[in-house]
This record gives structure tokens, C-alpha cells and sequence, in this order.
């Protein structure tokens, strides 16, 4: 190989100009100093827990907006600062944040907020073993040792209730009738409002003494918020000036979500990075959506429950044989005889013609309703990832291995 070519890649990366000044600040877990077109919410919160201040029980709250609309981290940010206000009036709060997505059950959950305390309570609730009731007894005591005030975010609590139920709402939302010292406030988050129709009406009135809305960001607004950042994340001038425009455009148009916008900003600067390029574009922006949307794609497929994989499979076979679009009788068959193959009770064909319209829905393959004249009308099925994608995907995947050993010929032996 040419000598001058290893020089130039290694001068490539050494003589580019460095893209990040400090890439943590553009990921999920920074809390920046302040939140751009947030400050109705703030102030809503700040007026909600204001009573703390004075020695009162401040009102449960539930919040709720679509994914990526700050309310995490605005949450985040009026506690901290009330907690850091608490101390100039010398009143005790605690803030104990409890993300319901990775604690899901009761038991976890009750076991979690016991634990905050066990430096003082010298108490530590095992992950499993006790009995819920004794659980929830102890974190009576823990908490009513003296007098505080005690703030318990449930963040993705619309998880935690489709998960386990609302008993513990209903416990938590009621626990202050049973305290002599200390004092209890709920703030729950949510960005599935439908959740609510799971919830006990007593339950839900008690959790929504207040409500605070988080409405989705326009272009405008992530304009700002990705302008904010990009000063502290990225070295002078090397962000050309469509980009944060144009980040900010694409993910309005998801939904107004600042996570996504984000995303693509720092990818976009990861891509040109590895390129060596010198500025960022909007080549690079467009790149980086089409990185984003695959990786979300995989992690979609990779989540899907054991049927739909089994079916999504026999789908990819069909492609691959060069019978798509197939309808749902097709597809079916196909299905059921990989089901057979790898001992799992297959499901109705009503129940996966269900599933085909959640693949549908998902983006994964498409689903078109055909009519066929006086016939009635069918589906026509095709797929909108590639077959090798899959196949990587599943080879990864212990239950499924045995399926990918199934090709289309053997296929229709089997059938
Ligand atoms: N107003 C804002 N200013 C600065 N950064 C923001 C703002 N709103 C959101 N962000 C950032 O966007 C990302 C997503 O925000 P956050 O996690 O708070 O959203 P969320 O509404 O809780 O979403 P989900 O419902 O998916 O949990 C975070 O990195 C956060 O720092």
C-alpha cells in the first residue's frame, strides 16, 4: 500500500479542525442551566410547591406531554432549586426521583423510596423477599421519623400502573392521613395521557389535585434550545448555518420532541467528525437522520414480542423468495409452520392479522388494503426494512436462532 495514503488518513484526523468542544453537554443526562421556553411550567411548578416554604402540604401533581418535552428535566430543575431554596428557610425537603420504566413494581418502588433513607434509617429493603405490606410499614416509619417534607417523583408512571396496578397511588396519595411528622406530595409524570383511563376515579382525583402541561416545541423553540447547547458543545464556527436550523425543522416535524433535535445534532457532529471534515453540514444532518431513524428501527424489531418476530420473519422469507406482496392468508401460512418448527403454539389468523397491522403501524413492513372488485378486499404485505436487517437482528437473539436456520425452501417442505 501506497505510504503517502497511511500518511494522509492519520493527517486527515490529526490536521481537522476538532468539532466538539464538550460533546456531554448535547446528551440526555446533561441538565443545562436554564430551559428555554419553559418558563410557564416552571412557574407553574415553582407556585404549586411554594407551600413547602411556608410549612404546607403541597398539592400532588401530574404532568404530562409528549416524549422529549422537558419534563423530565424541568422537574429536575424546580426541585433542585427547591430544594436549594429549603435550606435558606431551614425547612427539610426530600426529592426522591423514581423513574417507573426501570422500577416497575410496587414492591420496587416502595422499596426504593425506604432506601433513600437508609443512611439515617439504618433500613434497607432487600430487591426481593418481603412481604409489599411490610414494605410499605417501613417506609411509614422511615419517612414519619421526623418533621419533613417528602416529594416522590414518579417519572413514567403510566408504566409502573400498566404494569402493577394503582393500589400504590392509592396508598401513596393517601399515606398523609397516616404520618404524625412528616408530610407527603406526589408529582407524577406521564406522556401517555390515555394512562388516565387505567386509574381508580378517587386515585386520579388525588394524583391531579394540579395539572401542568408540557406542549410540544415548534421549530423555533428548538431552534433555541439547540442554540443554547451547540455554544457550549461545539468549537467556534464549525457548525455551518443550516444546521441548527434544519435539526430543529426535522424534529418538529416528529412531533415537537427537543431529544430527537439534540440527537441529531450530536450525531451530525459525530459524522463529520469521523469523516474529518472540518464543519458540519447538512449533508451530515441528513445523514444522521437516516442513522437515528435505522438505529430506532432495530431497536423497534429487536423489542417486538416473540409472535411478531416469528411472524416478521416469515415475512422477510417471502421477500426473500420474491412472493410480496403476499396477502394474509399467505403470510399465515408461513407463520404457523415456523411456529410449528420451533414448538411455539401458533395464534389465530384473526389474532395475526392484529399483529400485521401493528408491523404496520410501527413502520416495519406495509400493509395496504386492496379491493378486488366484486372478490372483497385484501391486504397486500410488503416489507420496509431490508431481510438482512432482520436476520442480524435476530442472530442475536437466543429463541430465535433455530427460526433463521429455516429458509424458504425448506419452508415449503415444512408446509
Ligand atoms: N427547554 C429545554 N431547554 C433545554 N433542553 C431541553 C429543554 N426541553 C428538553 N430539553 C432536553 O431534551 C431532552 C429531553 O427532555 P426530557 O427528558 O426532559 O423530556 P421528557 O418530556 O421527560 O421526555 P419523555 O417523556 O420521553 O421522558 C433532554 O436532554 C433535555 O435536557
Amino acid at each position: 500500500m501506497d505510504d503517502n495514503y497511511l500518511d494522509s488518513i492519520f493527517e486527515k484526523y490529526l490536521h481537522a479542525k476538532k468539532i466538539f468542544k464538550n460533546k456531554e453537554v448535547l446528551r440526555h443526562s446533561y441538565t443545562p442551566k436554564e430551559l428555554p421556553h419553559r418558563r410557564e411550567q416552571i412557574e407553574n411548578l415553582a407556585h404549586i410547591l411554594v407551600p413547602v416554604l411556608r410549612g404546607e402540604t403541597p398539592s400532588n401533581v401530574f404532568v404530562y406531554g409528549k416524549t422529549g418535552t422537558g419534563k423530565t428535566v424541568t422537574i429536575k430543575f424546580v426541585t433542585e432549586e427547591l430544594k436549594k431554596i429549603s435550606q435558606k428557610y431551614n425547612v427539610p425537603v426530600d426529592v426522591i426521583y423514581v423513574n417507573c420504566e426501570i422500577v416497575d413494581t410496587q414492591y420496587r418502588v416502595l422499596a426504593n423510596i425506604v432506601n433513600y433513607f437508609k443512611l439515617e434509617s439504618g433500613v434497607e429493603v432487600p430487591l426481593v423477599g418481603w412481604p409489599t405490606d411490610e414494605v410499605y410499614a417501613k417506609l411509614k416509619e422511615v419517612i414519619d421519623a421526623k418533621e419533613r417534607f417528602v416529594i416522590i417523583v414518579l417519572d413514567e408512571i403510566d408504566k409502573l400502573i400498566k404494569k402493577s396496578g394503582d393500589d400504590i397511588l392509592y396508598s401513596l396519595t393517601r399515606i398523609n392521613t397516616e404520618l404524625h411528622l412528616a408530610k407527603v406530595s406526589i408529582i407524577g409524570i406521564s406522556n401517555d395521557l390515555k394512562f388516565k383511563e387505567y386509574l381508580d376515579a378517587r386515585v386520579l382525583s388525588s394524583l391531579s389535585e394540579e395539572e401542568v402541561v408540557f406542549p410540544p416545541y415548534d421549530a423555533n423553540q428548538l431552534r433555541d434550545i439547540l442554540m443554547q447547547r451547540a455554544e457550549s458543545a461545539f468549537n467556534e464556527g464549525v457548525l455551518d448555518d443550516g444546521v441548527v436550523p434544519l435539526c430543529a425543522a426535522l424534529a418538529a416535524r416528529e412531533h415537537g420532541d427537543a431529544r430527537r433535535a439534540l440527537d441529531l445534532l450530536r450525531v451530525a457532529g459525530e459524522i463529520a467528525e469521523r469523516e474529518g471534515a472540518s464543519k458540519v453540514t447538512e449533508r451530515h444532518v441528513w445523514k444522521a437522520q437516516e442513522k437515528i431513524e435505522q438505529d430506532t428501527m432495530e431497536e423497534v424489531i429487536k423489542t417486538l414480542p416473540l409472535h411478531s418476530k416469528v411472524l416478521l420473519y416469515a415475512i422477510v422469507l417471502l421477500d426473500e423468495n420474491g412472493e410480496l406482496p403476499a396477502n394474509t392468508g399467505d403470510v399465515y401460512s408461513v407463520y404457523k409452520s415456523l411456529c410449528d418448527h420451533i414448538d411455539l403454539e401458533p395464534l389465530t389468523q384473526r389474532r395475526v392479522s392484529d399483529l400485521i397491522n401493528e408491523l404496520d403501524m410501527l413502520g416495519i413492513i406495509n400493509a395496504k388494503v386492496v379491493s378486488k372488485g366484486r372478490y372483497g378486499r385484501t391486504k397486500e404485505i410488503r416489507l420496509n426494512v431490508t431481510p438482512y436487517k432482520v436476520k442480524n437482528i435476530y442472530r442475536h437473539d437466543h429463541q430465535l436462532q433455530t427460526v433463521l436456520t429455516v429458509s424458504m425452501s425448506r419452508q415449503r417442505r415444512l408446509l
